[in-house]
């Protein structure tokens, strides 16, 4: 599935109209019902639903899904916010359709009529404002979004919550907070956005009959179960354990032994053939204690973290996971640029890995080899040297901006991972709870990224795969025997088994 700007969406609707012949009307006639089959999911028929319905095609949806409502029972009442002249085109084609049908509609003219009807409603349907909202609200939508957000009514958004971007960029805006949004064709950026997502609510997408040739191919998707089922690595018979992969895991210092053994852990559950670790000796004990079906690399070390080259042969692996609880002593630089200059294989560089890789980022554009960095927001700005607030606002222009720049695989980590390809290919996975919001989750996810990386062809697929499945494993584990408070990293590693056998048929 598509994620798209507002530009795509208006393009594809412009082409669908203009070269596939499909008629505006019945675009809307088609997004308004599709809308109300999702309002009768969730609302009784005694319940009290009132529309809001503002100037643009947003609100001639509202017509169209009053009108469906009313048609099939329900107790609807439509208010139009704006003043009549501003209702144009479709939308007054619909608004004409609606009161032909002889139903009532009511006019705004004081707005504390409004909020005494709001304060009465079970469910407050907001097809106010969509995509093609600019700058902050202006009144009356301004005071009736305010009102509502404070109404106990179930609130329900038609496309995209009144207010609220659908594009990157903007971060002062108010914005309608909707329980649930019906998102119309295709799922806007702003969906997946750490300062937009929480006004979306539950969200789901319905079609409403635009023709996907018509659609200019946007740079962004959604990765979806049914890709992740199709292109899981499946074990073949007759493989050994070489086939599947051997890795190299370097980091983890005596004072933080468990990210370093998490990632092996994990590397190995997810079917890596074999796990090798370059720690610190001192640390090797504790490690092994945890994953004994590990092999250990000697490593020189100053102060419990690792220290100057490693005597390893790098093509002796298939894949390399660098840094996690490595420490930033600046002696443990070295061990990173040798990496990054001389190994011929995949590289991924996480945690303390991507502090060093900072300090000689050119680097990046000499390896033949694919290098995969997965930042949490944190450590994405340390590497762009902007603040956290500055990324999350554009996140999928900065992080498509530095993997095109640097050539590099980004697994920019959030709620919403956007995983960019060196190619500005950009996939979302936005599997997971607020149980993975824990410390050593970031390890696991590393463990089963070098895993999937080393058995599968295409690195951006691993990649997803290696997201949905960490996200997954933490949905399964928390429906059933842990809530998102007391999930554990360690949990995570022995719930991907159930991941697997669900999603690896
Ligand atoms: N295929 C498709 O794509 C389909 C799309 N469909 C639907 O169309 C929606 C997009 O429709 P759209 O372009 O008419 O924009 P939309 O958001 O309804 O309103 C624009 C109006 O808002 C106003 N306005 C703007 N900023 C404002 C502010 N800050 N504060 C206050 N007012 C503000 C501005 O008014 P003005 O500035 O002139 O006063 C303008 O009149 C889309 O989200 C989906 O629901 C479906 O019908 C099916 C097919
Ligand atoms: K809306």
């Amino acid at each position: 599935m598509y994620i798209v700007t507002a530009k795509e969406m208006y393009d594809w609707d412009r082409k669908s109209i203009e070269e596939a012949g499909m008629d505006g009307k019945l675009l809307m006639e088609n997004a308004g019902r599709a809308v109300a089959g999702q309002v009768e999911k969730q609302v009784r028929s005694d319940q009290y639903i009132i529309v809001l319905i503002g100037a643009g095609n947003n609100g001639g949806d509202g017509f169209v899904i009053a009108r469906t409502l009313l048609n099939k029972g329900y107790a609807v009442k439509a208010w139009q916010l704006v003043p009549d002249e501003k209702i144009k085109g479709d939308a007054l084609a619909h608004k004409q359709l609606y009161l032909g049908a002889g139903y009532e509609l009511d006019h705004l003219t004081e707005v504390n009529q409004l909020f005494r009807e709001l304060d009465q409603a079970d469910v407050v349907i907001d097809a106010m404002l969509g995509i093609g909202v600019e700058g902050k609200l202006k009144s009356p939508f301004d005071q009736v979004v305010a009102y509502v957000n404070q109404t106990q009514a179930y609130k329900i958004a038609v496309d995209i919550p009144t207010g609220v971007p659908a594009d990157e960029g903007v971060t002062e805006f108010d914005g309608l907070q909707a329980d649930y949004t019906c998102i119309i064709a295709a799922p806007k950026m702003s969906v997946f956005l750490q300062h937009t997502a929480p006004f979306y609510g539950e969200w789901e997408v319905v079609e409403i009959g635009l023709p996907p040739l018509k659609l200019n191919k946007p740079s962004q998707s959604l990765w979806e179960r049914y890709k992740a089922i199709a292109s899981l690595p499946k074990r073949n018979p007759f493989s050994h354990k070489g086939t599947h992969g051997k890795g190299l895991l370097i980091g983890g210092s005596y004072l933080m032994p468990g990210s370093i053994a998490l990632s092996a852990r994990a590397a190995l559950r997810s079917g890596a053939g074999l796990a090798t670790v370059a720690s610190p000796g001192s640390a090797w004990p504790s490690v092994s204690s945890h994953i004994p079906e590990a092999t250990a690399v000697d490593a020189k070390e100053v102060n419990g973290m690792l220290a100057g080259r490693l005597d390893v042969d790098f093509s002796n692996f298939d894949a390399i996971a660098l840094g996690m609880g490595m420490g930033r002593s600046n002696a443990s630089q070295e061990i990173v640029r040798q990496v990054m200059e001389e190994a011929d294989v995949p590289v991924l560089i996480d945690a303390d890995g991507l502090h060093h890789l900072k300090e000689f980022l050119e680097v990046l554009k000499n390896r033949n080899r694919p290098t995969i960095l997965t930042p949490h927001p944190g450590e994405m700005a340390g590497l762009l040297g902007i603040t956290v607030p500055e990324l999350l606002a554009r996140p999928f222009e900065r992080g498509r901006r530095f993997a095109c720049s640097h050539g590099v695989y980004l697994v920019l980590k959030g709620p919403a991972t956007i995983i960019t390809a060196p190619d500005g290919t950009q996939v979302v996975e936005s599997s997971g709870n607020a149980g993975l919001a824990k410390g050593g989750s970031g390890d696991v996810l590393s463990g089963i990224l070098l895993a999937l990386v080393m058995q599968s062809e295409s690195i951006s697929e691993a990649l997803c795969n290696g997201c949905f499945l960490h996200g997954k494993t933490a949905e399964l584990l928390t429906g059933e025997r842990y809530s998102q408070s007391d999930l554990l990293a360690t949990d995570l590693i022995e719930g991907l088994s159930q991941s697997f056998r669900t999603f690896s048929i």
